[in-house]
């Protein structure tokens, strides 16, 4: 079977309902992700960044409604519950909160790969794998491991790990390293890197760190009260940003850079 190679993001509204009144979250949102690239979506907090990745896969809480949008790929509308886990991976900020804490790292792989048909004969093989591929030491005997077992940084090569066990072309990224240190982070931000040269994986990064979005991103879309308000190349994103939003991420990214080489 191909895989895909672009999925699409069309006109996507959510709102919430307040006080018996709908409050718009993101508003008439598109976005076009390719095999190959990494697209950072950056904006303040607020700005809806990740209420976009969860309406694009109908994974919204409660009291949150995706009212309009569809989702295509290749060009071809699919539901977007039908993306979760097959044709888009997960990766989250706290990996401790995103994983069962009564049930073993093999307990979740097995489950993921249940979601994806896999063959079950080879689920332990395939696991090992992932997890190696992760750069996660022994990976055998992180099999039988509970997340308390396990640090941040590893609990997120893991996850990542379940991604590339899907087999999902395309991941959402929502802020990967925002809670690891600094050498931790620098670590999975290389991992991700690799996804995307070894692999062709299409990653959604989601990112308030415009150093993380300098170094890894392909194209930057900026978001701001539910809007995207400036899409471009990472290079002229930062060369030549045009949205007052975008000056101003571009402007303290500089600023704390400067700082920093002082
Ligand atoms: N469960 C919820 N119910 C209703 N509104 C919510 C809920 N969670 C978030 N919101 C609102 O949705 C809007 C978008 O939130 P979202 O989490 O997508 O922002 P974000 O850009 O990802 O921010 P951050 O960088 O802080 O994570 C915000 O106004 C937020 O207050």
């Amino acid at each position: 079977m191909t895989q895909p190679q672009t999925l699409a993001i069309e006109n996507l509204c959510i709102c919430a309902r307040r006080e018996g009144q709908d409050i718009q979250l993101v508003r008439e949102l598109s976005l076009t992700l390719e095999r190959g690239e990494i697209l950072a979506l950056v904006g303040g907090s607020g700005s809806g960044k990740s209420m976009t990745c969860a309406g694009a896969q109908d994974v919204l809480p409660p009291g949150v409604y995706r009212r309009a949008g569809r989702v295509l790929v290749d060009g071809s509308d699919v539901a977007p519950k039908s993306l979760r886990g097959r044709t888009v991976a997960t990766v989250l900020q706290n990996p401790r909160s995103a994983f069962n804490p009564l049930r073993t790292i093999f307990d979740h792989a097995r489950e993921v790969r249940r979601v994806a048909r896999a063959d079950a004969a080879e689920d332990r093989a395939a696991t090992i794998a992932a997890l190696s591929d992760t750069g996660l030491d022994e990976p055998e005997r992180a099999l039988a491991l509970y997340p308390f077992e396990m640090s941040g940084g590893m609990l997120q090569r893991a996850m990542i790990a379940l991604a590339l066990l899907s087999g999902a072309p395309f991941l959402f990224a929502d802020e990967p390293t925002t809670d690891l240190d600094l050498v931790v982070q620098a670590r999975i931000l290389d991992l991700l890197e690799g996804l995307v040269a070894n692999r062709g994986l299409g990653i959604l990064l989601v990112s308030h760190d415009m150093g993380v979005v300098a170094r890894l991103a392909t194209r930057v879309a900026v978001m701001q009260e539910g809007q995207v308000v400036e899409e471009g190349s990472v290079e002229r994103i930062f060369s030549a940003p045009q949205h007052a939003v975008t000056r101003e991420l571009v402007a303290a990214h500089l600023a704390l850079y400067a700082g920093e080489s002082a």
